[in-house]
């Protein structure tokens, strides 16, 4: 009897300090656009997530009506154009998905002109109103915008590269689905980390490391890992000028929203693929990278190595780095030179 009950307080008070801890404020800045919506619409279901704070130029004030009548605990808030400093108070992470999609044709490098000053605007308000937040970078191209998140901040005084991420989970979505469509398992069991950077050839997915993935012949090899690297433009062509992934974005912004939530509150070994700024191959002059990361209480915990990879995947991150490099001194020099 005594057992129980001291078993019973002992929940309540576990369950006490847990929700203590996860009082957690999410914004996002892009809530009115095609990833934003459905995205808002994920974090408005996670119980992590206790209020929701909806921005964007066009439209935000109306998805958070909509969202607000879901009947979960969170409350909504929308802002228009020019509220963004209240958006942001008080807000602990910061979820961005605001600037232009592509079209066919293009490259996520072509959307630099556009979206660069769009995601330098939105982290100078970050710097200004809720310092201390978590940023979590969806805007392409993500090889540069993530510095560009990093600059801003830097210049302000309040860069801490544990809180800066760039989203690179829809690779991992993708070569998980795409590795079960090929080996005929469950997606559950085909996780694949994929690292590098998040377009084209800087995507670079570790099938060897899996055990569904290290037995496949080349010809299949090749044409998983094509699939995994252009996967985006699979979407942008079967879209046709409509834009690129939404859906799938949504979700996988959302599942890596919701791992970082539950490293911040204090769950021990969420590690996942993000794109950081990281020491893994600091030494070539690549200050971000994509790669393993464990989430904890202050955002970034670890930082994993690549762990054996095989020759063919050594070949890929040969051509990887270069293009990376260059991404990320585009984002760099855009914001000295602002
Ligand atoms: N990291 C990733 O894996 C992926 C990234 N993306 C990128 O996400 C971005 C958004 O894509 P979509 O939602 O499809 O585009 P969209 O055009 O449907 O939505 C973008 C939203 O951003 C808003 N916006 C523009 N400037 C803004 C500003 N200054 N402040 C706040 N909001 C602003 C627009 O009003 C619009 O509602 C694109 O850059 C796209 O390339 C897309 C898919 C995957
Ligand atoms: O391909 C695009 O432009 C959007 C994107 O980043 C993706 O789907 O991976």
């Amino acid at each position: 009897m005594f057992a129980r009950s001291a078993a019973r307080a002992a929940l309540n008070s576990r369950s006490f300090s847990s929700s203590a801890a996860r009082h957690t404020k999410v914004a996002v800045l892009g809530a009115g656009g095609g990833i934003g919506q459905p995205l808002s619409l994920l974090l408005k279901t996670n119980p992590l997530v206790t209020s929701l704070s909806l921005y964007d130029i066009r439209g935000a004030p109306g998805v958070a009506a909509d969202v607000s009548h879901i009947d979960t605990a969170s409350e909504v808030n929308g802002y228009p154009a020019d509220k963004l400093d209240q958006a942001l108070e008080g807000v602990e992470v910061v979820v961005i998905p605001a600037g232009v999609p592509r079209k066919p044709g293009m490259t996520r490098d072509d959307l630099f002109n556009t979206n660069a000053s769009i995601v330098r605007d939105l982290a100078s308000a970050v710097a200004r109103v809720s310092p201390q937040a978590h940023i979590l970078v969806i805007s392409n191209p993500v090889n540069s915008t993530v510095p560009i998140v990093a600059s801003v901040l830097e210049k302000a005084g309040v860069f801490d590269p544990r809180r800066v991420f760039g989203v690179t989970t829809l690779d991992v979505v993708r070569a998980r689905r795409f590795l079960a469509g090929v080996t005929g398992n469950h997606p559950k069991d085909t996780g694949v980390t994929v690292v590098g950077g998040h377009s084209g050839k800087t995507i670079v997915p570790l099938l060897s490391q899996t055990s569904y993935g290290k037995g496949l012949d080349k010809e299949t090899w090749s044409q998983l890992v094509h699939r995994i690297q252009f996967g985006g433009d699979e979407v942008v062509k079967a879209k046709d000028g409509a834009g690129s992934a939404t859906l799938s974005m949504a979700y996988a912004g959302a599942k890596f929203t919701d791992s970082l939530l539950r490293g911040l509150s204090g769950e021990k070994g969420v590690i996942t693929p993000t794109f950081v700024k990281s020491d893994l191959f600091a030494d070539q002059g690549i200050e971000f990278f994509s790669s393993n990361v464990e989430l904890g209480p202050n955002g970034v915990e670890k930082i994993h190595p690549l762990g054996p990879i095989s020759a063919e995947e050594q070949q890929l991150l040969n051509e990887c780095l270069p293009d990376l490099k260059s991404n990320i001194e585009k984002g760099r020099k855009f914001v000295e030179q602002s």
